[in-house]
């Protein structure tokens, strides 16, 4: 199905709002709940929501076939299968040659998925069209597509035989896939594989976006996602707390435009510090430092130990350079802690701590106390984040003084929470509840970059590959651009979600201008 829109690049493209709804992730229990009040309470049938689903599906598919196609609807038991059913029908009215396989047989559908499934047959019966059941896997080389419709959001164990089986024989088939809801055997809330999972090229997500869709294995396999909506009512779906970042790149760079008045000097159009070097990481607070000057402050420094002198600075002289202690330190110690709090009181602005500052033993006791006794919006990333292991107390007492955002790498975030075995779902719950119990928003970095405010109770992930980002600096580049965007904003969510989409574009703005492989000085 190549060409079916992938709503998370049709939303970067567009550039436009978008419905803040269509961005929900949920899980399978929050979506059998805003089904059940569907129903229940609204009064809407399930049968009802499975022809819209069926028909917004078949809708979407019909852009991409014409009338005498053939395409294999893969089916279980449930209500997954109810969909397929209700989509074979629609297609096969349109002229499409349909071939149903239930993997665990024709007994036990669910009510929809059996009311759909004689539908199905009558339809053929009624419009003299052929429509094969097969008992067995056949070869299904001559088909254009194949419709999967075993598991939706109703499987949380591993998948069992016959149908890992035939799940392993779609994946090699060599035909394109379209999942319908979410790849079989993608666990809904995780994105983990149960035992195996559906490699599709297309997954028609209904009335919500799932959550394992865009974690752990859930992007692989779920190729392009697109959303088919449902009539469910916004206000049920208030409970869905995680959402996609949203990708309009106008509404990101207005946010760095503050309105002239209040910019009537360069100490109050923007100021960022930035707190960091050592010996061979030198290059790390440069990059912060130019990355924020770059997004048009009014002023940026670079505080760092003045034993160190480095040419990256001085390529761009308007960043005022704060050389701490004297010129045999090479190091941060809590020597230079007054020194360095004066320059941050003098000069309001947010600080970034951290980008190649080491891990000397004097250094930790030297962030500790920044971060314990500074003010203003703060920045805690790279080793300086070393410095928190065991000191959720400390960063509790001063998130309540500003805001504070933490921009862990996957080690980082293991190091400081010491939680499990790192994969996206665990990464999630350890960004949420370290969020939660600090205080302090958390920008978990890795594919996707997850974004936790425990103040604005809001969870953001990535829509994109932020693996393209996987290449030495960008990182500094991240939390430099990210102290600029909190230097313009008082929300540390939004500040976060704004310098990830601003990196985005610029990535894609500098590919477009010929360049395969940017690199951070690019960002500067
Ligand atoms: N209601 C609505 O409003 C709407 C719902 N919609 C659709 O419903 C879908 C959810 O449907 P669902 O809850 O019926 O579950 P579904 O994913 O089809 O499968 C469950 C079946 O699989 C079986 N099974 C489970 N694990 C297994 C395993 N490991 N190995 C083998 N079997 C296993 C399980 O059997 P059991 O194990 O319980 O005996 C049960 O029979 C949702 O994703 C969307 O597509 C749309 O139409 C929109 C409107
Ligand atoms: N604009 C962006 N969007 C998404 N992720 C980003 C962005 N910029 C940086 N990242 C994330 O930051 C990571 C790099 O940070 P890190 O590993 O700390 O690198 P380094 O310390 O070498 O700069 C990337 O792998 C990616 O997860
Ligand atoms: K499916």
């Amino acid at each position: 199905m190549p060409g079916l829109t992938d709503h998370t690049r049709y939303t970067s493209m567009q550039n436009s709002g978008i419905n803040h709804y269509d961005l929900l992730l949920a899980t399978a229990a929050q979506s059998r709940e805003i089904d059940r009040l569907t129903i229940e309470e609204l009064g809407l049938p399930g049968e009802t929501l499975m022809e819209i689903a069926g028909s917004r599906a078949a809708d979407l598919l019909k852009e991409k076939l014409i009338p005498g196609d053939s395409v294999l609807f893969v089916c279980g038991k449930g209500n997954n299968a109810g969909d397929a059913f209700v989509i074979a029908r629609l297609l096969t009215d349109y002229g499409i040659h349909a071939a149903i396989y239930p993997v665990m047989g024709t007994d036990g559908f669910s009510d929809d998925a059996q009311k759909n499934y004689d539908r199905l047959l009558k339809l053929a019966g009624i419009s003299g069209k052929k429509i094969a059941v097969w008992q067995d896997w056949q070869d299904p080389s001559g088909f254009d597509l194949i419709v999967d419709g075993i598991f939706g959001t109703g499987i949380d164990k591993e998948v069992r035989q016959p149908v890992s089986d035939i799940i392993g024989k779609m994946n090699r088939s060599g035909i394109p896939v379209c999942a319908l809801d979410i790849p079989s055997g993608i666990h809904c809330d995780t994105g983990r594989t149960l035992g195996t999972a559906v490699r599709a090229e297309t997954t028609i997500q209904f009335g919500l976006n799932k959550l394992g869709c865009y974690l752990g294995d859930g992007p692989d396999c779920a190729g392009t996602r697109v959303l088919a909506s449902l009539p469910f009512p916004n206000r049920y779906k208030h409970s869905v707390s995680v959402r996609l970042a949203e990708m309009n790149r106008e509404a990101t760079e207005a946010l760095l435009h503050t309105p002239p008045s209040r910019r009537s000097h360069k100490y109050n159009n923007g100021v960022v510090h930035v707190i960091g070097g050592s010996p061979g990481l030198t290059g790390a607070p440069a990059y912060t430092a130019r990355a924020a000057w770059t997004l048009g402050l009014g002023a940026v420094s670079l505080i760092h130990p003045a034993g160190w002198q480095t040419a990256a600075t001085l390529e761009t002289p308007s960043i005022i350079r704060y050389p701490a202690g004297g010129d045999t330190d090479h190091h941060f110690t809590p020597d230079h802690i007054e020194q360095v709090l004066n320059t941050l009181r003098e000069k309001p602005g947010v600080a970034v701590i951290g980008p190649g500052i080491g891990r000397n033993e004097g250094t930790m006791a030297f962030c500790r106390e920044i971060i314990r006794r500074s003010e203003g919006p703060l920045v805690i990333d790279a080793d300086a984040l070393r410095c928190l292991a065991g000191a959720g107390a400390l960063l509790k007492e001063r998130s309540e003084k500003g805001p504070v955002v933490l921009t862990p790498h996957p080690g980082e975030l293991k190091a400081l929470t010491d939680t499990g075995s790192g994969d996206d779902s665990d990464r999630l719950r350890a960004a949420i509840s370290y969020s939660e119990s600090t205080g302090a928003t958390v920008l978990a970095k890795g594919n996707p970059v997850i974004v936790h405010s425990a103040e604005e109770k809001k969870t953001i992930l990535t829509p994109y590959d932020s693996t393209i980002f996987a290449r030495a600096g960008f990182g500094d580049i991240l939390a430099g651009n990210l102290a600029a965007f909190l230097s313009r904003t008082s929300q540390p969510s939004r500040g976060s979600e704004a310098a990830l989409v601003y990196g985005y574009h610029k990535w894609n703005e500098i590919v477009s201008r010929g360049k395969p492989f940017p690199e951070p000085s690019d960002f500067t």
